[in-house]
């Protein structure tokens, strides 16, 4: 089958959604013989339930996973059993600290009224044309790099955004080649995994100026002020509390904090692309939204604004920013669904497809429609995170969900009040093959005052 999915690689994500709807959600995909690449696919939600909530101790990424994200070493996203655990409940309490939600939410205002805002003016008034998928990953890089090290990048570093796409695409190729080939290509330094080495060498040396200076200040101030950026808070992580933390290792340090930094640029701004994409093809919606923020828009309560949120539910439904996630049963299991998978075989969950599904979503699967998420009430609708999994299901769901949420309506309220975006036209809009969804080729468009 191996030949199939190369040739459908340029359409990767359609080509799956295809496949696990003609086979009933659920396939097993046979790679040549040895080669390691046989995989399970599923997105039926029994299967999903069972695997990321009822059966959760049994189903581990697995250590084929860790290989593949070599680059993340200890962080969280690659971590497993009771590192896992150590650093889900350090970042729990992270995740949680007052002062770490003031930030996120100081930082995003100021990186708006200051950087965005002009930006957006300038291009209106010069009439240029942007890209929008660049100058939300730029932004998200900024928000996300003071939450985490608490540092301002200016939006000048632009070689750890190749460095961070370069790293997601190369991982989604290892998922279809042998462990033995791509380290082959790895170790002589050829084609994609030649740069996922070079990313690594930009990750260390960004970490390092910032773990030593971060450190030096530590030492100087003598007391524990309460933490608010997370590479401060590792520094002072309560070993007794957390024994597989190892605050005094700045491998580690730099493990931990990069995945954070991962996890909060590329998904927020992934998402926001996509959703002003759909916006740009649904002039209705976009009424709808401004007419809510005219009437019930109150900054101090973001949850009022229920359209919105929909819309957001409904853009990230159709382009989830993380479009798959990885499993490995411990030992062997059967399936709601029936199938049998053996320990340490790979299970393949593809949100992008699970979204699509017809026998999911019902008919009407791939219209883009915010008011499937309405309830007759107005209220919002609640959709079972199996079904839903955009933000991933059970112990493991994601830790940055409610700060992602909170901060991509803060920026597309100041978007959409003041701002109207022109796709240019004749461009494609096809997804990357990396483990984010990000447009190949970018989103352009000009920018118009809406007055
Ligand atoms: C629209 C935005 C976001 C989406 C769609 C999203 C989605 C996801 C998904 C699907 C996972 C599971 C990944 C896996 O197990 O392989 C995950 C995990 C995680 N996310 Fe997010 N995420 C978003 C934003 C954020 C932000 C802004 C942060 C941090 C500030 C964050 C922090 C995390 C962390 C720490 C995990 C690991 C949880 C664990 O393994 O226990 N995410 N996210």
């Amino acid at each position: 089958m191996l030949p199939g999915m190369l040739f459908n690689i340029p359409r990767f994500f359609d080509w799956i959604s295809e496949v696990h709807e003609a086979n009933d959600l659920t396939f097993a995909f046979k790679g040549p013989w040895f080669s390691g690449t046989d995989m399970l696919f599923t997105v039926d939600p029994r299967n999903i339930n069972h695997m990321l909530s009822s059966n959760f101790s049994n189903y581990p990424k697995g250590p084929e996973f860790k290989k593949i994200f070599d680059i993340l070493g200890d962080g969280i996203v690659a971590a497993d059993m009771e590192l896992w655990e150590d650093l889900r409940k350090s970042g729990h309490a992270l995740f949680h600290h007052q002062n770490f939600l003031k930030l996120l939410v100081s930082s995003t205002t100021s990186k708006l009224n200051d950087d965005l805002v002009p930006f957006l003016e300038k291009a209106s008034v010069e009439n240029i044309v942007i890209d929008l998928q660049d100058v939300f990953q730029r932004f998200m890089f900024d928000t996300a790099s003071i939450l985490m090290t608490g540092y301002d990048q200016m939006s000048l570093s632009t070689e750890f955004g190749e460095a961070a796409e370069f790293t997601e695409e190369a991982i989604f190729y290892r998922h279809l080649k042998p462990v033995i080939l791509w380290r082959f290509q790895n170790f002589i330094g050829v084609g994609i995994e030649r740069k996922i080495r070079t990313a690594s060498e930009v990750f260390n040396r960004m970490f390092a100026k910032i773990i030593s200076s971060r450190r030096k200040e530590e030492m100087s101030s003598g007391k524990k002020e309460p933490a608010i950026n997370a590479v401060t808070y590792y520094l002072n992580a309560d070993t007794a509390k957390y024994k597989l933390l190892k605050p005094s290792n700045d491998e580690f340090i730099r493990d931990v904090v990069l995945s954070l930094l991962l996890a909060g640029r590329d998904t927020s701004s992934s998402a926001l692309t996509w959703f002003f994409w759909l916006l740009s093809n649904h002039p209705k919606v976009m009424s709808k939204i401004r007419q809510e923020i005219k009437t019930n828009f109150d900054p101090t309560d973001l949850e009022k604004l229920v359209y919105l949120h929909a819309a957001l539910s409904e853009s990230m439904r159709l382009y989830p920013p993380v479009p798959f996630n990885h499993k490995s049963p411990a030992k062997s299991d059967v399936l709601p669904s029936g199938h049998k998978v053996e320990a340490d075989s790979k299970i393949v969950i593809c949100m992008y497809a699970l979204g699509r599904m017809r026998s999911v979503w019902g008919e009407d699967a791939l219209d883009f429609k915010p008011e499937r998420w309405i309830l007759e009430n107005g209220g919002l609708k609640r959709e079972p995170s199996s079904k839903y999994l955009v933000f991933n299901a059970g112990p493991r769901t994601c830790m940055g969900k409610h700060l992602a949420l909170l901060q991509m309506k803060m920026v597309a309220v100041e978007i959409i009040q003041n701002y109207d975006f022109k796709v240019v036209e004749g461009q494609k809009i096809d997804p990357v093959p990396s483990v984010i969804l990000r447009i190949k080729h970018g989103l352009k468009v000009t920018v118009s005052k809406n007055i």
